[in-house]
């Protein structure tokens, strides 16, 4: 079987510079892929080419194994079989919520009042199928959206920032509601996200984008606990960076030695760990705990400053040695004043090593 969605070295050039360079990925029936990266990277306008409202330089699209568009050869994008729900996802106004959601079905609501039945039902809206657009709220109109996208089971969905306009508090129900519902459809998705939560949330694959590339793609999973280098590991949550230069395929750090496999000798390298990943603990009279396989040396440091975020403290430290600074963020509670001296460690497992770029 071939991929639902396939793209196939996809190029775009503005005034000859590259914004999206030889992007290739592919997406299977009931799969989520999030296309996922800072504003301006070429997320967009790679939607845009597939959706068929832009044109490549190079590279090709299939869909079902269908070409269905290369430099040379184009169906039009409403022949596509291909769904959009933009950020901009304006409903018709002067049409109630029925025949909104029927508007790409042929025969209108009359011939289709089954299908179009089920989709409110689905997204908890058959209370409002006579309703107008304007008498909906934010949320409400973005579930209407969403039917009137799938109703003519489209083979894929894109969909640019899709959350964005909702209220925070609304955002992760809606974004659960429409993973069950597309995943019920066995659409395949592409999303187009620059928040890392959301692709997390929502992706079964996840397309890591900078300035036109896709520079990793994987399960979440995989991206967050085996990024590619410094800048995808930062994407994901703060990160805590350490320097050092490799010495027989070793760098030494205040937190003790680190293995930098493959890393040429002499090369600058960066160690790489999440807040969450440090260990903390008490001084006990100078005294800081012993080296252990997992967690490497411990170096005392002193709290510059400590803060509360709700689920948990984010203690920021500074070491007495070199006076590195680090974060650390401790479930619940935990406000040590400044000047309080700490041992921190690092969790070897969880450490990223990375050649200086
Ligand atoms: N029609 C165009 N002509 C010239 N430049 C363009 C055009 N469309 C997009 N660009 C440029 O291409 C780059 C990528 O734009 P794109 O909208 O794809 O980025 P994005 O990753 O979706 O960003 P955002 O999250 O801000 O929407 C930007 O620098 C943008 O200014």
């Amino acid at each position: 079987m071939p991929p639902r969605l396939q793209v196939d070295c996809l190029t775009r050039r503005f005034d000859g510079a590259p914004v999206v360079d030889d992007v290739s990925f592919q997406v299977e029936p009931g799969q989520v892929a999030c296309l996922l990266g800072p504003s301006g990277c070429g997320k967009s306008t790679t939607l845009r080419i597939i959706a068929g409202v832009d044109m490549q330089d190079s590279g090709r699209i299939f869909v079902d194994g269908q070409l269905i568009c290369d430099t040379s050869f184009r169906i039009p994008p409403e022949r596509r079989a291909i769904g959009l729900m933009f950020q901009d996802f304006a409903l018709f106004p002067h049409l109630p919520v029925r025949e909104n959601v029927a508007f790409g079905l042929p025969g209108g609501f009359k011939a289709n009042r089954d299908r179009v039945g089920a989709l409110l039902d689905r997204v908890q809206m058959t209370r409002h199928i006579d309703s107008y657009p304007h008498q909906l709220s934010g949320g409400e109109q973005q579930r209407v959206a969403l039917a009137r996208a799938l109703a003519p089971r489209p083979r894929v969905l894109l969909m640019d920032e899709p959350f964005s306009g909702l209220d925070e508090r609304l955002r992760d129900g809606i974004r659960d509601e429409t993973l069950a519902l597309l995943k019920d459809e066995g659409t395949a998705v592409l999303l187009v996200t620059h928040e890392p939560q959301e692709a997390m949330r929502m992706a079964d694959q996840i397309l890591l984008m900078r300035s036109g590339r896709i520079v990793q793609q994987g399960a979440p999973y995989n991206l967050y606990n085996a990024p590619v280098d410094r800048q995808a590991a930062g994407f994901f949550s703060d990160i805590n960076v350490l320097t050092g230069r490799v010495q027989g395929a070793l760098t030494d750090t205040p937190f003790g030695r680190f293995l930098t496999p493959g890393i040429p000798e002499g090369a600058e390298v960066d160690i790489v760990i999440r807040p969450q990943h440090l260990r903390i603990d008490f001084d006990r009279a100078g005294q800081g705990p012993a080296p252990t396989a997992e967690n490497g040396t411990a170096a005392l440091a002193r709290v510059t400053r400590a803060r509360y975020l709700g689920r948990d403290s984010l203690v920021e430290f500074a070491t007495d040695a070199g006076a590195i600074t680090l974060n650390a963020t401790v479930p619940g509670v935990f406000l040590p004043p400044p000047g309080t001296p700490m041992w921190l460690m690092l969790r070897r497992d969880r450490v990223f090593v990375f050649p200086r770029g």
